[in-house]
C-alpha cells in the first residue's frame, strides 16, 4: 500500500499537538503526506513551530474548551466555524483518515471527518483515557493508546496500546550511553560533569513547579553535606533567578537552563530523574530507561499524571511521591537512600526499559494502515 495521507488533529496543549507533530514528522519522512488541523488557543503558535519542521498546518477558528454555561456561545461558534474549515481542508487534502489526539478541541475535525465519510482513528497520551477520547471513541476505528488504560470500561471500540509517539530526536537517541551524554552535554554547554559522580536531573514539565524549584533544592543543599552527586536542573520558563536563589550560594546546580530542546543528553546522563508524570516525561524514562521519582502534578484532568506514574511505579521502576507529601525532610531521606544504592538505581532503570514501546509513530501507522487496507 502506498504512504497514507492523513489530516491530524492536535490543538490544545502541548500533550496533544506534540505526540502528533511527531507523527506528521514520521509519516512525511516514510514519503506519506500530512496536515495538522489545529484548532487550541495556542494554534497560531503550534502552527509555526509545525513549520520548522517542515509540516504543513492549518489553525481552525479558535475554540475554547467548554468550561461552564459562560463558555458556551464562544464555544459553540469557535466549533461551527472549526467544523466549516475543517471540511474545506478535508476536501482539499483528501486524507485516508483523521487521526485525533485527543482534547475537546478536535471537536470539529472528527465531526467534519465522519460527515466526509473519512474514518476516524484517535490516540491518548495517558494511562487514563481523558473525556474527549471517551466521548468520540464510539466513532473510531481505533483508540491507541500511549500506556495500558485504567479505565479501559469506560471506551467503546477498539483499543490497542501502541505507546506515546516521541519526537524523532529522542526515539534516535534512546540509545545513548551515560558516559557519551555526559560527554555531550560538557561539550555543548562547557560545563565539567564527571562520569564517576551519581547525576541526578530534576525538572518540573513545560511549565517548572515550586515543588522542584524551591523545596528540591532546599533538600538538595542538606544533602550535599552528607554525600557527593551532581545536579542537572531545568527549571522551566522565566524561572532562572527563583532557582538560582533557592539554591544559594552552594556550588549546585552543576548545570541549571530554563529548558533545553536536547532532552536526550539530560535524560540519557542521568542516574536518577525527579520530575512530573506527564505522558511524554514517562513515555521518554522508559525509553531512555531511567529510575525516577515521580510527583504527578495533582490538578491534571481526573488526576491523570498519578496514573501514570503507577505505570511506572507499579512496575518498581520508580518511586511515586504525591505532591502534598513533598517536604525538604522528605525529599532528603528518599534522595539519599536511593543514592547509597547505585546498583538498586540501575535496577530500576532496567525495569523502567522493560515497559518501554520503541517506534510507537510507526506503530501507530502501521496499525492504521492495516485497519484501512481491504481485507481479503
Ligand atoms: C499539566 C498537564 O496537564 N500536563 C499534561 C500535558 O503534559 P506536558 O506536555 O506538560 O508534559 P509531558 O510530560 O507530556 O511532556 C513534557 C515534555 O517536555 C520536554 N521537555 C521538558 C523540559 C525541557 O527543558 N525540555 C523539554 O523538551 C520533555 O522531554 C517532554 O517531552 O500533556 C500530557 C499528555 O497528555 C499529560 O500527561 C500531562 O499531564
Amino acid at each position: 500500500m502506498p504512504e497514507l495521507t492523513l489530516a491530524i488533529t492536535c490543538g490544545g496543549t502541548g500533550g496533544h499537538f506534540y505526540p502528533g507533530l511527531s507523527v506528521a514528522r514520521v509519516l512525511q519522512k516514510r514519503g506519506g503526506r500530512a496536515l495538522l488541523l489545529l484548532s487550541g488557543t495556542n494554534a497560531a503558535r503550534q502552527k509555526s513551530i509545525a513549520a520548522s519542521f517542515g509540516v504543513p498546518a492549518v489553525a481552525l477558528p479558535r475554540m475554547p474548551s467548554p468550561r461552564g454555561i459562560g463558555t458556551l456561545f464562544e464555544f459553540g461558534c469557535g466549533a461551527l466555524g472549526g467544523y466549516h474549515a475543517a471540511r474545506r481542508e478535508l476536501r482539499t487534502l483528501r486524507p485516508q483518515a483523521l487521526l485525533g489526539m485527543g482534547s475537546f478541541t478536535s471537536l470539529p475535525a472528527i465531526l467534519a471527518a465522519r460527515r466526509s465519510g473519512i474514518p476516524v482513528f484517535l490516540h491518548d497520551g495517558n494511562a487514563r483515557v481523558g473525556k474527549a477520547n471517551r466521548f468520540f471513541s464510539r466513532h473510531a476505528k481505533l483508540l491507541a493508546t500511549a500506556f495500558p488504560t485504567c479505565n479501559a470500561e469506560k471506551c467503546r471500540g477498539e483499543l490497542l496500546v501502541t505507546g506515546m509517539p516521541l519526537r524523532p530526536e529522542l526515539e534516535q537517541a534512546a540509545g545513548i550511553t551515560r558516559a557519551e551524554a555526559i560527554a555531550g552535554l560538557n561539550r555543548e554547554f562547557g560545563v565539567e560533569l564527571d562520569t564517576a559522580i551519581p547525576t541526578l536531573l530534576i525538572f518540573g514539565g513545560s511549565q517548572g513547579a515550586s515543588i522542584f524549584n524551591e523545596t528540591v533544592p532546599k533538600a538538595l543543599r542538606k544533602l550535599q553535606e552528607k554525600t557527593e552527586f551532581q545536579v542537572l536542573h531545568l527549571a522551566g520558563p522565566k524561572k532562572l533567578a527563583e532557582v538560582r536563589d533557592a539554591y544559594g550560594d552552594v556550588v549546585f546546580p552543576s548545570l541549571l537552563l530554563e529548558s533545553s530542546e536536547k532532552m536526550e543528553l539530560f535524560l540519557g546522563a542521568a542516574d536518577l530523574v525527579f520530575s512530573r508524570s506527564g505522558g511524554s516525561t514517562v513515555a521518554e524514562l522508559a525509553r531512555f530507561g531511567k529510575a525516577s521519582v515521580l510527583i504527578p502534578y495533582p490538578y491534571a484532568a481526573e488526576n491523570h499524571q498519578y496514573d501514570n506514574a503507577r505505570v511506572l511505579a507499579g512496575h518498581g521502576a520508580a518511586e511515586l511521591l504525591p505532591n502534598a507529601e513533598c517536604t525538604p525532610e522528605r525529599i532528603e531521606r528518599l534522595l539519599a537512600g536511593l543514592l547509597a544504592e547505585p546498583e538498586r538505581l540501575k535496577q530500576r532503570g532496567a525495569l523502567a526499559a522493560e515497559l518501554a514501546r520503541p517506534a510507537a509513530a510507526e506503530r501507530l501507522l502501521a496499525e492504521i494502515a492495516t485497519r484501512l487496507s481491504p481485507q481479503p
